[in-house]
């Protein structure tokens, strides 16, 4: 950007900043400041620099600059991050504020912060800085100042910018919101008014408040609006009395009902799936929960995609409300489909990862794996078992990625327990699948532990839910233990006792939360962990120290003898230790 107006030194003054490496705790330092003030108040121009993190002044410009130009010093890791530099630049006029296009490069230049020097006569008057915080697709931007010149170059660099950088991959994720916290909204279920329950639970969890609910009888179903014209007209008028913006259906919907019913009703309509997608969207907080819910709203989405003319607008669409033309949608429908696509390689790519990582343990650990439907108190009954912190709330779903501890028994033989993911009634179908993975631990754990809220009046109901998915899984005959949970609060302990004889099931009563019979539920999983043990000979050379130390903390040693080959030991060992110790094992047991 050489301007043929401005006097020789000034260039010469500006390029010597060039390459120059600042200290890299201050976002700019003392003299470089003074050097790009006296510059604008000579020429009474903007001057521009931008650092990189190591403190490196990687160019130095005068005159307005421009975002073409600029996009060569992006040092982007990659495309959703940050590219790394910031701009600090003056404001010859003495304002510090930042201007519609300070903004627009920061934005397209992902910068770490832009920062403009209110600047009068060569002197810096005051500072402000902006930089962007990704919330679901878009950017916000945060705007601070006006600081004073003093407080401003107090402001740790390193400190700011590494903030920064955690606030934009915390937001970054695609997943996006449906029911926004504190929406009033209606239901409508089919099956009468009771059967909404569960829903305004989740209603709860997503954020929202009920203000209404209205039932249907099944039988006067309606293609275009699910429910009949007069029931359309009730729904109508309880909107616009209880001025609710949101209307939830328990059954999924079209996507023609659903424009049906948005354009009739003139608020959002979503349905119970989009609701538990909603909850999943907001709670997963691993990269691969986080892609799997993506995935499964994009599945989802995909063949309602006339419906959606809204919120396809927020995955960056531009759609406008009246829902796409033809050949927008198509557009939409690849772009889905790539995105897909794109999604399953990158599960699958953690998959195998995670596929290493329990082969690895497979052939050590005993695993359990509690299961059971949502806040049933599995993740409380894993902290009172492992003494952790997982997190454990009052709402549906709070786990949503497999948590793993390990619990030592009492003889002192180690197991791996396993939290996972709550089972819920009509949990969508995608869902299922996109959960597959998170719920593999299921299948290959040798213990299940199914938690079930006692004092839940549906838990017959739950449990059978949480059956179907097992079996859906492959995982229905495992050895299970049935764990009765909550039994300090008020439960009808008789019903629960004839379930027992009804069920013929491992039952345990117990409450994970006041540590109730927990010694107990151990008890039952040592004895579990034992069923396979058998009694064998063995000669462990002398140079495998460690497979000793494991048969030590694995199973129970009768006998040990140092003999001239080895150590020779008789113990009880399960199926696990006695194939890591197979090559020692003596013939005649083998
Ligand atoms: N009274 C009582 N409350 C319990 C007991 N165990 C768990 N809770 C409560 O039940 C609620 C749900 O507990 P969580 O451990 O989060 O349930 P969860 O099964 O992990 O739930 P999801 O992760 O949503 O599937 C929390 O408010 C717990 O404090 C218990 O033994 N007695
Ligand atoms: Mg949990």
């Amino acid at each position: 950007m050489v301007d043929n107006g401005i006097k020789k030194n000034i260039l010469e003054k500006l390029d010597s900043l060039k390459g120059e490496i600042l200290d890299n705790t201050l976002l700019i330092s003392y003299e470089a400041l003074s050097i790009i003030c006296d510059i604008t108040g000579e020429a009474n121009r903007e001057v521009a620099i931008f650092i990189n993190r190591r403190g490196e002044i990687i160019d130095a410009v005068i005159g307005d600059y421009n975002t073409a130009e600029l996009r060569q010093y992006s040092e982007r890791r990659s495309e959703d991050s940050l590219s790394g530099i910031r701009c600090i630049h003056t404001h010859p006029n003495g304002y510090g504020m930042l201007s519609d296009m300070d903004i627009s490069a920061l934005k397209a230049l992902k910068l770490d912060l832009i920062i403009a020097i209110g600047v009068i006569n060569g002197i810096p008057q005051e500072a402000y800085y902006a930089y962007l915080s990704k919330k679901n697709s878009d950017y916000d931007t945060v705007c601070k100042g006006p600081f004073t010149i003093n407080d401003f170059l107090s402001i740790n660099a390193q400190d700011l910018i590494s903030e920064i950088e955690k606030n934009y991959k915390i937001k970054r994720d695609n997943t996006f919101s449906v029911a926004n916290d504190k929406e009033k909204a209606i239901l409508v279920g089919i099956n009468g008014l009771e059967d909404l329950d569960e829903l305004k639970e989740l209603l709860d969890t997503a954020g929202g408040i009920e203000v209404g609910r209205i039932a249907q009888n099944k039988h006067t179903v309606d293609n275009a609006y699910l429910i009949g014209k007069g029931k359309l007209k009730e729904l109508k008028m309880e909107v616009q009395k209880k001025e609710a913006n949101l209307v939830i259906f328990d059954e999924e919907l079209t996507g023609i009902q659903i424009r049906n019913l948005e354009r009739e009703l003139d608020v959002r309509v979503i349905d119970r799936t989009q609701l538990i997608l909603d909850i999943f969207a907001k709670r997963a907080s691993s990269k691969e929960g986080k892609l799997q819910v993506e995935l499964a709203q994009l599945k989802y989405m995909m063949p309602r995609l006339i419906g959606f003319g809204v919120q396809m607008s927020r995955t960056g669409g531009g759609i406008g409300t009246r829902g796409p033309g033809e050949k927008k949608l198509e557009i939409d429908r690849r772009r889905i489909r790539e995105r897909v696509r794109e999604l399953e390689r990158d599960v699958d790519e953690i998959k195998k990862h995670r596929d290493l990582i329990r082969i690895n343990r497979a052939d050590s650990t005993f695993l359990v794996c509690l299961v059971g439907y949502t806040n049933a108190g599995k993740s409380t009954l894993l902290n009172s078992l492992s003494d952790s912190q997982v997190y454990v709330e009052d709402k549906l779903f709070a786990t949503l990625d497999p948590t793993v501890r390990k619990v030592s028994l009492k003889s002192g033989q180690d197991v791996v327990i396993s939290d996972t993911v709550g089972f819920i009634n009509k949990l969508p179908h995608d869902l299922v699948a996109a959960f597959k993975s998170t719920l593999e631990e299921v299948v290959y754990a040798n213990l299940l532990i199914h938690v079930v809220d006692g004092s839940n009046e549906n838990y017959e109901e739950q449990i059978e839910v949480v059956n179907n998915v097992l079996k859906d899984l492959g995982a229905d005959n495992k050895p299970t233990i049935l764990a009765i949970n909550k039994i300090d609060k008020n439960m009808s302990i008789n019903s629960l006792y004839s379930l027992e004889l009804r069920t013929n099931s491992d039952i345990i009563f117990i409450s994970a939360k006041n540590k109730i019979n927990l010694d107990k539920l151990l008890d039952r999983i040592e004895h579990y962990v034992n069923l396979n043990n058998k009694v064998y000979e063995m000669v462990i050379p002398y140079a495998e120290g460690a497979l000793l130390a494991y048969l030590h903390d694995n199973g129970k040693i009768i006998k040990k003898e140092y003999r001239e080959n080895g150590i020779y030991v008789m113990g009880e060992f399960d199926s696990i230790a006695s194939a890591r110790a197979k090559d020692y094992i003596c013939q005649n047991q083998k």
